[in-house]
């Protein structure tokens, strides 16, 4: 975990960094001065609130925690730089939506920098005209009702290899997060580039690092004006290591594109469409980097989102064994009659879907949604922000908040069953897709991508934790990244209650 050094570090490098930098610090502290009104934890020279990092497992329950002492709207100061954090409905309006558009930027970092091949793919790249192009081109092509319900027969035959690698294992205890990591970046790779890629364990190994690396609370990350951070905190080789793989991957990707050309009656997926839009010359200027860039966002952003709900959700469903029942009875009593799962009856399965809305409120996959800047300074609830703060919206700490929610801490998918609750951000307080210009464009593809492995595993299987641990002490514990995945694999032993059968 980047942050989580040792005090004697931190004091070492603090110190370092005063001798090497000690005329852009009155810098800092003149800026700093810029934020003395929000109300905040007290900051301290050089490191500001940098050494309560260091108590913290997860930051976003750090950052509940400080807003419970500090409010709604919390400055904090990690090194250089400035953070304001939302916890409140009423203050996320403000930012989601009166003003959305000032907010539409995203914070800059080295791994967003280096993974974007310098900002030119969706989500970290500045609001604008080519985010704007291409984020359209990959809702047309990918991610509509339309291109979701096409990838139908992918999903059922990762869904069908997942559940016969399950049933190999029956009776003993199966790695049920690795599995359900690698079905969902199948699904993906699949629909994006039409095919499973080379190197997968490597692919997947990335992503996790990135998703780490990318939090956005690398000591390199916080203190950008001190050019050799990244170096000697090992962050750029990293980084670099990183990216040359998967360079070197997705340039043999583009490549066999290239080479395969248009040929007729074969699916076109998004490379393909990217490559025509490069070679047709329209008015999006597209480099073979920049279609290298889309191509990874969703990779990153498809991935781990849609297997970590499942995750949770499962490890969610075995401590409470009667909503577990409950799932089971619900899916097979809709699909017995066919004895196999398709997505032709979806909409019977009444309780999966509440099921789904409430592993998304207690495990928002990104609980701080993807962090926004504003353009220019602004004002909300009678506070001035300075223009480029960088603004976090502790989404999970809103789905946990005893203000909006009855027993909040409690899985109850049935609080769900009268609500207007939708997925859109219409309801401040349930943002697990954001809200705003920046939303995700991918919830369709997301949800598809939830819905059918969660049933399959539902109707297939019964479930037992690993001998001698009780469904109650199940560990529930979060690893530190910008998605939030369990921090310890989800391990459980399955029986085969209904013979696999593939989709007709
Ligand atoms: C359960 C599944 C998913 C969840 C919970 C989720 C959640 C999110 C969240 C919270 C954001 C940030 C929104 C904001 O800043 O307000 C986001 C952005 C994004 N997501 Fe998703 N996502 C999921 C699946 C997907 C999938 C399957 C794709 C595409 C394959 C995708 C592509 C994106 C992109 C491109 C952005 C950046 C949008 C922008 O900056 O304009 N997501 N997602």
């Amino acid at each position: 975990m980047e942050f989580n050094i040792p005090s004697t570090l931190i004091a070492l490098l603090s110190f370092l960094l005063f001798l090497l930098t000690f005329r852009k610090s009155r810098r800092i502290s003149k800026f700093a001065n810029n934020y003395s009104h929000i109300p905040g934890p007290k900051t301290l020279p050089l490191i500001g609130n940098l050494h309560l990092m260091l108590r913290a497992t997860v930051p976003h329950h750090m950052f509940r925690d400080l807003a419970a002492k500090h409010g709604p709207l919390m400055h904090l100061q990690l090194g250089e730089i400035h953070f304001v954090v939302i916890s409140s409905v009423d203050f996320a309006k403000q930012v989601v939506r009166t003003h959305d558009l000032n907010f539409a930027n995203r914070p800059r970092g080295l791994v967003a920098e280096t993974l974007s091949y310098n900002y030119t793919a969706i989500v970290f790249t500045p609001y604008g005209d080519h985010w704007r192009q291409l984020r359209k081109i990959c809702t047309l092509e990918l991610l509509s009702a339309r291109r979701v319900q096409s990838f139908r027969h992918i999903r059922e035959e990762e869904s069908m290899h997942m559940c016969e690698w399950i049933a190999s294992r029956a009776g003993s205890p199966a790695n049920l997060s690795e599995k359900l990591f690698l079905t969902s970046y199948d699904i993906i790779t699949r629909a994006v580039v039409g095919a499973r890629t080379a190197e997968c364990g490597t692919m997947t190994s990335i992503i996790e690092e990135a998703t780490q690396l990318g939090a956005g609370f690398m000591l390199a990350d916080l203190y950008p004006s001190v050019k050799w951070l990244p170096l000697i905190t090992g962050a750029r080789f990293k980084i670099r290591r990183m990216h040359r793989k998967l360079d070197k991957l997705f340039s043999s990707i583009v490549e066999q594109h290239r080479s395969a050309g248009d040929a007729a009656g074969v699916f076109e997926d998004l490379v393909d469409v990217l490559l025509k839009i490069q070679r047709d010359g329209t008015e999006l200027p597209l480099t073979i980097d920049n279609i290298k860039a889309v191509v990874l966002d969703m990779f990153i952003a498809g991935t781990d989102t849609s297997s970590i709900t499942i995750e949770w959700a499962m490890s969610e469903l075995i401590r409470n064994p009667s909503k577990l029942n409950k799932a089971q009875e619900e899916v097979r009593k809709v699909f017995d009659d066919k004895g196999y799962i398709d997505e032709d009856k979806f909409d019977e399965l009444k309780y999966l879907k509440l099921i789904i809305k409430e592993t998304l409120r207690l495990h928002p996959p990104l609980p701080f949604l993807v962090p926004r800047i504003n353009a220019e300074r602004c004002e909300i609830n009678g506070y001035e922000i300075p223009a480029k703060t960088t603004v976090i919206v502790n989404a999970w700490a809103l789905g946990r908040d005893p203000k909006y929610w009855k027993d909040a801490d409690k899985f109850i998918p049935e609080r769900f069953e009268e609500s207007s609750h939708d997925f859109k951000g219409n309801n401040l307080e349930y943002l697990p897709f954001g809200a705003g210009r920046r939303m995700c464009p991918g919830m369709s593809f997301g949800l598809a991508n939830i819905e059918l492995p969660l049933a399959m595993l539902l109707y297939h299987f019964d479930w037992k934790m690993p001998k001698g641990i009780q469904n109650k002490d199940l560990d529930m514990a979060e690893a530190f990244g910008v998605t939030v995945r369990k921090k310890h694999h989800l391990h459980l032993i399955p029986t085969v209650k209904r013979p696999l059968r593939a989709a007709a």
